[in-house]
């Protein structure tokens, strides 16, 4: 029986701006049901390679296919309504409540309605927050109904670019772990990028690492933490281990 495709896959992508390639000959493949973190230092082409997925960002070279079919020829539309995410600068809708901005995957996509007081607990917001409007909550409660907004796209890739940026360190560890859990339960792919290493080790099958646009490892997190994925990676992967040894040391 011939091989599945990737669900995601490019091949040699690039992308420019002004001259200077922010994504240069990109080559992965990420098959189904993978959770990729993609981590690397601010400006390494995390954000562009995550957008060129979804037909926010299009290549300079190279191709982008999902399951084996390059987006390029496919209608953008078509290509987001696939997909769930939750992008820095893809914000809600400042005009809708958070009942609306929920559902609004599912009603573009033609589907019944998602159960909002439902996506709203997964994520740890009340109920009532449904008739809120974006601006009526915080930057850290923004970004959770975002992630419940991606969450119930029921795409199954889902991208999602610093999804916990603006939360707090108990919020984001849970909704790590809840992003985690539903991937698990849902047979998703997924790629975060992600500044925290720990983080990356904790919840991804496997780390990219990005560095001036290339990709400079790529390794399950075991062999990241046994130095084995390359110069870039340890340096990224010493900064968490290293707060963990001091915080052993005064613990005693
Ligand atoms: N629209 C744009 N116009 C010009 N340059 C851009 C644009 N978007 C990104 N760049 C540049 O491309 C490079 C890669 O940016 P990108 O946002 O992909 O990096 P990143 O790794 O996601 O960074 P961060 O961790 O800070 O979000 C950077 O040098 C950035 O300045």
């Amino acid at each position: 029986m011939a091989e599945a495709a990737p669900a995601l896959s490019y091949e040699a992508v690039s992308r420019l701006y002004g001259g200077a390639a922010a994504v240069d000959a990109v080559t992965l493949a990420i098959p189904a049901g993978q959770f990729v973190a993609l981590v690397g230092t601010s400006g390494s082409g995390k954000s562009t390679l995550l957008r060129m997925a979804n037909r926010l960002e299009a290549p300079d070279g190279g191709r982008v296919l999902r399951d084996g079919v390059d987006i390029a020829g496919r209608d953008p539309v078509e290509v987001r309504r696939a997909t769930g995410y939750s992008f820095q600068n893809v914000g809600l809708f400042p005009h809708m409540t958070v009942a609306e901005n929920i559902r609004l995957p599912a009603r573009l996509a033609g589907r019944p309605p998602l159960d909002v007081a439902a996506a709203l607990e997964r994520v740890g917001l009340p109920a009532d927050y449904a008739t809120r409007m974006p601006a009526q909550l915080s930057g850290g409660e923004q970004a959770r109904v975002g992630i419940a907004r991606a969450l119930g796209s029921e795409a199954k890739l889902l991208l999602m670019d610093e999804p916990f940026g603006a939360l707090d360190p108990v919020t984001r560890d849970r909704l790590g772990r809840t992003v985690r859990d539903l991937h698990d339960r849902l047979g998703l792919t997924t790629i975060l990028v992600t500044h925290d290493m720990a983080e990356a080790l904790l919840l991804a099958d496997r780390v990219v690492v990005m560095a001036g646009g290339r990709v400079v490892g790529d390794a399950s997190p075991r062999e990241m933490l046994a130095g084995e994925a390359g110069a870039e990676a340890a340096a990224l992967v010493a900064v968490p281990k290293e707060q963990a040894e001091r915080l052993r040391a005064i613990g005693g």
